[in-house]
């Protein structure tokens, strides 16, 4: 008898809370193996919030999390920590915004960094004596290059300006080759066309087999490159559809929407492959 694939992300009845306000709230949300997952919503929906919940940045005040068959948070358990947190973060890549690279170091050895999480292939003293093995060095050069950074690699990360520290931050984390990689705003600071290429690197050239969630603010820049469209509004799952069915009027809709999770619950999500459908007149 075959066995049900394990999920990547299993969240059950969270919340999350801070400053005595609810800022996440999440009944149910799963994430398969591979899936591309766009997470859209207004300024203070809690995009952010989830992802530092699913990076074990934050802990819930309620509810069950697991990630990538680790349980991070469930009643009566204490946090994750130590090897089994190193393990996790090993296998989970961020882009984050504000890109904290190592002021010091080249483009292509902050890109390097990430290969750290690749253990056999890059243990710490190697870069402690920076001296990185040649593939390792031509994968990371390769990915710059995808990025327009070429001739930018050997710059040191304090001299490069805000998209191309964006960028470098994009590479490290493809370098990581994570099984699951959250994406928080990656092209915020890029120009039109980087951004697209960056996407495309992302989320369809990188190792098919990696889940990625990624929070984007122009969910057209996604067209054909997510699998998935979560919209959050208020800290809650508002829709939760194939990009073919996120039409302008569910947009509209979500970027009204300010629901509060203290006020109680919303109206139900629109749940996957259902689309919103107005009444006749
Ligand atoms: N440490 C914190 N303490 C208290 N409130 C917080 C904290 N971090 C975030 N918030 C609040 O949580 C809510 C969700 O923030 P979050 O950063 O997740 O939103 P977002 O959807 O990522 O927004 P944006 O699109 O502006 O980046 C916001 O109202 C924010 O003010």
């Amino acid at each position: 008898m075959s066995r049900p694939t394990p999920l990547d992300i299993r969240l059950t009845d969270v919340a999350v809370r801070a400053a005595g306000r609810t800022l996440l709230r999440l009944p149910s949300l799963e994430v398969a193996p591979g899936e591309r997952v766009a997470l859209i919503g207004p300024n203070g929906a809690g995009k952010s919030t989830l992802l530092r919940l699913l990076g074990a940045a934050v802990r819930p005040a309620c509810g069950e999390v697991r990630v990538l068959g680790r349980c991070l948070a469930a009643p009566g358990q204490p946090a994750l920590s130590g090897a089994a947190l190193r393990g996790l973060r090993a296998e989970v890549g961020q882009v984050v915004q504000g890109v904290p690279l190592v002021p010091r170091l080249s483009a292509l050895e902050n890109t390097l960094m990430g290969a750290l999480a690749r253990r056999c292939e890059l243990p710490a003293w190697r870069s402690w004596t920076r001296l990185y093995p040649e593939p390792l060095v031509a994968e990371a050069g390769a990915i710059l290059a995808r990025l327009g950074l070429e001739a930018r690699a050997d710059v040191r990360a304090d001299r490069l300006s805000g998209g191309e520290r964006q960028k470098v931050g994009i590479a490290r984390a493809l370098m990581q080759r994570p099984r699951l990689l959250l994406a928080d705003e990656p092209t915020a600071a890029l120009d039109p066309a980087s951004a697209a290429i960056a996407l495309r690197l992302l989320h369809q050239d990188a190792a098919r087999a990696m889940t990625r969630i990624t929070v984007v603010h122009q969910a057209a820049l996604l067209h054909g490159l997510a699998d998935r469209v979560i919209g959050l509004a208020g800290g809650e799952l508002v829709f939760d559809l194939p990009p073919s069915q996120v039409d302008a009027e569910c947009l509209r809709a979500l970027y009204r929407s300010r629901h509060s999770p203290e006020a109680g619950p919303a109206s139900p999500p629109t749940r996957r492959g259902i689309a919103p459908r107005a009444a006749p007149a």
